[in-house]
C-alpha cells in the first residue's frame, strides 16, 4: 500500500443510524490513493452501510467523510461521480433501457459523454455483444458484468464495489477479483465481499466488520487470527496451501434443524 500523506478517502469518527438504531458506530479509516481493500464480516455487520458512507450516498449522523481532503458533502455531485465509481449490491434502472443507453447515462453523469462512445467502452471490456440488450433480458451475472463495465468506463480514481462477484460463476468471479486487485496497484479499490479465501488471496488489506464496527484491520496474516472465528461465529480449520491459508468453516454448535422430507409424503406414480 502507498504511504501517501493525504488519504484519498477518509472517515473521521463517522456514524450512521436509522430510526434510533445505530448501524455504523463512530468509525475512522484512512485509505490511500492506491491499494486493494476487502471489507468482510457476517451478515448485517454494516459493510454495505459503511461503503455507502464512503461513497457519499449516506450522510453521516456524526463525523465526516473526506474525499481528497475535502468534505464529501461540500463537493459537487459531478466531482463525486468523476472520482468515485460505485457498484451497488442491487441495481435496477427505472426503465428497461439497453446496455448502451445505461452506459451513455453513466458517461453523461460523469461529464465524459463527449469523449467516450459507449460502443467503444463496451468493446474495451469485451461486452460489445450486449450493447442492444435490454437490462431485464440479462442474467444476474451479465447484469453484474455490465454494471462493472459502466462503473469502470469513467476510470474513477476510487472504486467502491458491494459484492460485485455475488452473481458470477467461478471463472468470472476469479477474473473479476483478480482484475479488481490488479486495479488496486494504481487506484483505490474497496470491495465488500463474502468469499474469505479470495479476499485473503488477492487483497492487500482486509477490514473485518461486526455489529457496526471495524473489529480487525490488517493484511492477509489476519487469516490466522482466532478473533476471525469469534466474529464469524464459526470454527475455521486452516488448511495450509502455500503461499495461502484456506479457511474451511465448521459450525460450533449443532447445525440448524432441516425438515426431513423422507417419510410420509406420498409420491404419485
Ligand atoms: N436504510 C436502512 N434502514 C434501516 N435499517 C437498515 C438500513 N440499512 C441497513 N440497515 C440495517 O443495518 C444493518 C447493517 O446492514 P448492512 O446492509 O450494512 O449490512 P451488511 O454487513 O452489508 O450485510 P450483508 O452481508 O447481509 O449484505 C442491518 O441490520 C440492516 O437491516
Amino acid at each position: 500500500m502507498s504511504t501517501s500523506p493525504t488519504p484519498v478517502l477518509e472517515l473521521q469518527n463517522v456514524a450512521w443510524s436509522k430510526r434510533g438504531h445505530t448501524i455504523v458506530h463512530g468509525t475512522s479509516l484512512a485509505l490511500p490513493a492506491c491499494g486493494s481493500v476487502a471489507i468482510i464480516g457476517p451478515n448485517g455487520a454494516g459493510k454495505s452501510t459503511l461503503l455507502s458512507l464512503m461513497a457519499g450516498l449516506h450522510k453521516p449522523v456524526a463525523g465526516q467523510v473526506l474525499l481528497g481532503g475535502t468534505t464529501m458533502q461540500s463537493q459537487p455531485i459531478a466531482t463525486r461521480a468523476k472520482t468515485i465509481g460505485f457498484m451497488p449490491q442491487r441495481f435496477a434502472p427505472h426503465w428497461d433501457i439497453t446496455v448502451e443507453e445505461l452506459l451513455a447515462m453513466r458517461l453523461k453523469a460523469a461529464c465524459l459523454h463527449t469523449q467516450l462512445a459507449p460502443q467503444a467502452v463496451l468493446e474495451l471490456h469485451g461486452m460489445a455483444a450486449f450493447a442492444h440488450a435490454r437490462w431485464s433480458s440479462l442474467s444476474g451475472g451479465e447484469q453484474a458484468r455490465v454494471l462493472l463495465c459502466t462503473v469502470l468506463a469513467t476510470q474513477p480514481p476510487v472504486l467502491l464495489a458491494d459484492e460485485p462477484g455475488a452473481a458470477l460463476d467461478v471463472r468470472y468471479r476469479l477474473e473479476l477479483v483478480q482484475a479488481l486487485a490488479q486495479r488496486g496497484r494504481s487506484h483505490l479499490v474497496v470491495v465488500v465481499m463474502h468469499d474469505l479465501d479470495l479476499a485473503f488471496e488477492f487483497f492487500d488489506r482486509i477490514i473485518v466488520m461486526n455489529q457496526g464496527r471495524i473489529v480487525l484491520d490488517g493484511d492477509r496474516s489476519l487469516a490466522m487470527s482466532p478473533l476471525l472465528d469469534q466474529h464469524f461465529g464459526v470454527r475455521f480449520e486452516r488448511i495450509n496451501v502455500p503461499p495461502q491459508v484456506l479457511l474451511k468453516a465448521h459450525l460450533q454448535q449443532p447445525a440448524m434443524a432441516v425438515p426431513s422430507f423422507e417419510s410420509d409424503v406420498p409420491y404419485a406414480d
